[in-house]
């Protein structure tokens, strides 16, 4: 059998194993369906047409399946099903057509939705199982495992997804290797195909063509990185790219989630360890010092154990309050590393392979690293974007507002700070931000004479952040302004001392 062999042949081990995964499903399906309870849905797209050929491949392979053993090209067993839209593009069409001539697919054509089309289907054929090319990171896999039954409201069958887990360059790795015919469109800059109306080639594999002003673009298959594999769907163009390429602090430009000019932030430390206070939490305290000192507010930090639902719990919090929420701890291989098992769930994703992330492990811990079951490869599934920076090993994790630093003391906190902070700067986020200034006062007085003049002051001063502190309970209270604006502060000081006599207030520095 043609595919099986090209496999067996190529020297692409990731290939070889995605490969054997999705057959072992596609075996698995076949055991338990009979070969009239099955069907594929096929549409001319890259993933279908993948799938086509696997099944080829899995259907030769299954024992016992006498049907379809001999492997011959122009016979495919399975029922197959297209849902021909009238906004499909005609070389999708086309190519639909011509592939089931070409294989001898028994085509059932449905013109009405999808849903609806199926309930049909269903009640005049014995189809229980239906195979299709979702990938992870199609916006329709999220939530889907390998067998997933037909959502509520759909007919019942079996979902079967043998490529979930395959990556856009899996998927041309296999067309490649196999040497298969795909649409035309693919090889004219289209990446992933919806309609006419919502799909356009991708812009990342243009080629400035000014000899005769035509946009040129190059094939699919030189799409380096395969996330931006929708970035062609017009309708989400600018979303997606602007969101990928340069979106650090998620466009935000110095007004917050409240709508005020002030970014509020807050800190989740993720460790038992701190919590039996066997080790002591350095890096919070310092990564407040270092929030405050570019503007920021910090309304919380927090310390969770190693435990998903409470990672979860604590992060769904903070992420809808808080314009950026930064992590630490618990990220890893080890069992107690449940971080980022903790943000997916608080976003309700899964954790999906992260073809990017993953060369970056293995570069960094070579061959310890095991490829495609690397654990630690794993990412929220559709929300990650990784913050490169040549001085970071790792990139940086981001999934919506929540950074996850992997730092595990100061020095490491330090070095991911100053890349973040070039990051952040070099997307203008930042611009608008000023920085904190600060008076701090000490006193003689003792506090019971200052509680009330003082209380009077916050609500005459409600922008500023107005404070006290003592070293101990027998030395003298200080009292803290903090805000934005300098005079600001001075005029509350000045309203302080008219309240009391002169030299009752004494400035000092702040530590
Ligand atoms: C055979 C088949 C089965 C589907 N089953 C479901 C389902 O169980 N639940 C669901 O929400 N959508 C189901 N869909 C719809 C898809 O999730 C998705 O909406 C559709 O493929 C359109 O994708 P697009 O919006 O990217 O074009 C099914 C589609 C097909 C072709
Ligand atoms: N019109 C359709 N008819 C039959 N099956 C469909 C149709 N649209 C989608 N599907 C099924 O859903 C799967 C996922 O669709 P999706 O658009 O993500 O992939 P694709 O069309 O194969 O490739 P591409 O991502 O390049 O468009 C398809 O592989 C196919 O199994
Ligand atoms: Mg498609």
């Amino acid at each position: 059998m043609e595919i099986d062999k090209a496999i067996k042949e190529c020297d692409d081990r990731r290939l070889k194993t995605k490969y054997n995964s999705a057959i072992y499903v596609i075996q698995r399906a076949l055991a338990l369906y009979s070969i009239e309870e099955v069907a594929l849905s096929f549409n001319g797209g890259k993933d279908s047409t993948v799938l086509l050929h696997l099944l080829r491949a899995g259907c030769f392979l299954h024992k016992g399946e006498q049907s379809c053993s001999n492997g011959g090209v122009k016979y495919f067993p399975m029922r197959t099903i297209y849902f021909e839209c009238p906004s499909a593009f005609p070389e999708i069409n086309s190519f639909t057509y011509d592939t089931a001539n070409t294989y001898g697919l028994q085509l059932d054509i449905i013109r009405s939705d999808f849903k609806s089309g199926l309930e049909d289907l269903l009640k005049s054929k014995p189809i229980k199982a239906i195979f299709l090319g979702v990938r992870i990171g199609d916006p329709t896999a999220v939530g889907q495992e390998q067998f997933s039954p037909s959502s509520v409201g759909w007919p019942p069958f079996m979902r079967v997804n043998p490529i979930l887990d395959w990556s856009y360059r899996d998927v041309w790795a296999f067309l490649l290797t196999c040497k298969v015919q795909y649409c035309s469109l693919y090889d004219q800059g289209y990446t992933s195909i919806g309609s006419i109306y919502d799909t356009v080639p991708n812009a990342l594999l243009s080629i400035n063509n000014s000899s005769d002003n035509k946009e040129v673009f190059r094939p699919a298959y030189l799409l380096s990185d395969g996330r931006l594999e929708r970035a062609g769907r017009a309708k989400k163009l600018s979303s997606s790219v602007r969101g990928h390429q340069s979106a650090v602090m998620n466009g935000l430009d110095g007004v917050g989630l409240h709508g005020s000019s002030l970014l509020m932030s807050s800190a989740i430390a993720v460790g038992d360890e701190i919590l039996f206070g066997t080790v002591e939490d350095q890096i919070g305290p310092s990564l407040c010092r270092k929030l405050h000192s570019i503007g920021w507010s910090v309304s919380q930090t927090a310390v969770v154990r190693n435990d998903i639902d409470a990672v979860a719990e604590e992060v769904e919090r903070r992420q809808s309050t808080d314009d950026m929420v930064f992590m630490y701890g618990g990220v890893g291989p080890l069992h107690s590393d449940v971080t980022l098992a903790g943000v997916a769930k608080a976003f309700a994703v899964r954790l999906a392979p992260d073809e990017e992330f993953e060369e970056y492990l293995k570069h960094l811990i070579g061959d310890q690293c095991t490829g495609d079951r690397n654990e630690m490869a794993l990412l929220p599934e559709g929300i990650t974007e990784l913050l490169h920076h040549e001085k970071l090993i790792v990139p940086l994790i981001k999934c919506k507002n929540v950074i996850i630093l992997t730092a595990t003391n100061i020095l490491e906190l330090d070095e991911q700070w100053n890349c973040l902070i070039e990051l952040m700067r070099s997307d203008g986020a930042l611009a608008t931000m000023q920085p904190f200034v600060s008076k701090h006062l000490t006193t003689n007085l003792t506090d019971v004479e200052i509680a009330q003049p003082l209380s009077k002051l916050c609500l005459e001063f409600p922008d500023l952040f107005i404070g006290c502190r003592r070293k101990s309970r027998t030395e003298p209270v200080i009292i803290y302004f903090e805000g934005k604006d300098q005079d600001r502060i001075q005029s509350a000081i000045e309203a302080l001392c008219k309240k009391f006599h002169p030299g009752a207030f004494v400035e000092i520095n702040s530590s």
